[in-house]
């Protein structure tokens, strides 16, 4: 399977340019995975990924996350997110691909994968930092979609009219870094709108 073309490593460097304005950096790839048209990637880690409904406890009522989460890590260690305490899975081939393909545009390795799957468009995740204690001062997050396309949105923390919307369509890899995680926050609003299912998978580097 060939997810990752060689020549788009120099096309993108040539043209990377930050989405945020100040505070933080981000840089999007659009078409970054391709698809080699016998494998359909979308559908591929729909059905191998364990995905799962957490729960949240919402004034003692116990509510459903608006998503299907799932956790992957090189390790057994667990991970505090939301509030959910997630024990990871062994990483499959197929997302050993998709992280090496990562690994291999950031320059860094990851030891973890969180993975979204939002069913429709009243999925959605709520404004917050990849910020917990586990992930190093400054962290580099890679951020690859796949599926129908999904706004993800940023503001900043203090300057409150500070918004960047960002379109991640399928196949788009986006990169979070420098202080992002400490001045801004980020979402993927529901939509009115029918998108159709989206796969999120955020690569991190957990520190225990
Ligand atoms: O689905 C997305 O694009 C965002 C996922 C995200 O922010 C997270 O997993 O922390
Ligand atoms: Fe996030």
């Amino acid at each position: 399977m060939d997810l990752f073309a060689d020549n788009q490593l120099s096309i993108f460097n040539a043209t990377r340019q930050n989405l945020l304005p100040f505070d933080g950096e981000v840089f999007l790839y659009p078409n970054f995975y391709q698809e080699d048209g016998v494998y359909d990637l979308f559908e591929e880690l729909k059905h191998t990924i364990l995905w799962k409904q957490d729960k949240m406890k919402i004034y003692g009522r116990s509510v459903n996350f608006p998503r299907l989460t799932s956790w992957y890590a090189d390790n057994d260690q667990s991970y505090t997110y939301s509030g959910v305490v997630n024990i990871p899975l062994p990483f499959t081939p197929l997302l050993l691909k998709i992280k090496q393909a990562a690994e291999a545009q950031c320059g860094k390795q990851f030891n973890s994968a969180l993975l979204n799957f939002y069913r429709n468009g009243e999925d959605s995740m709520g404004w917050h930092s990849d910020d917990e204690k586990e992930l190093s001062g400054n962290p580099v997050i890679a951020s690859a979609s796949f599926g129908a396309t999904r706004t993800f949105q940023f503001k900043h923390k203090e300057k409150k009219n500070a918004m960047i919307s960002i379109a991640l369509s399928n196949g788009s890899l986006l990169i979070m870094q420098g202080q992002t995680q400490h001045n801004w926050m980020h979402r993927v609003p529901k939509t009115t709108k029918d998108p159709g299912p989206r796969i999120n998978i955020t690569f991190r580097d957990i520190k225990y």
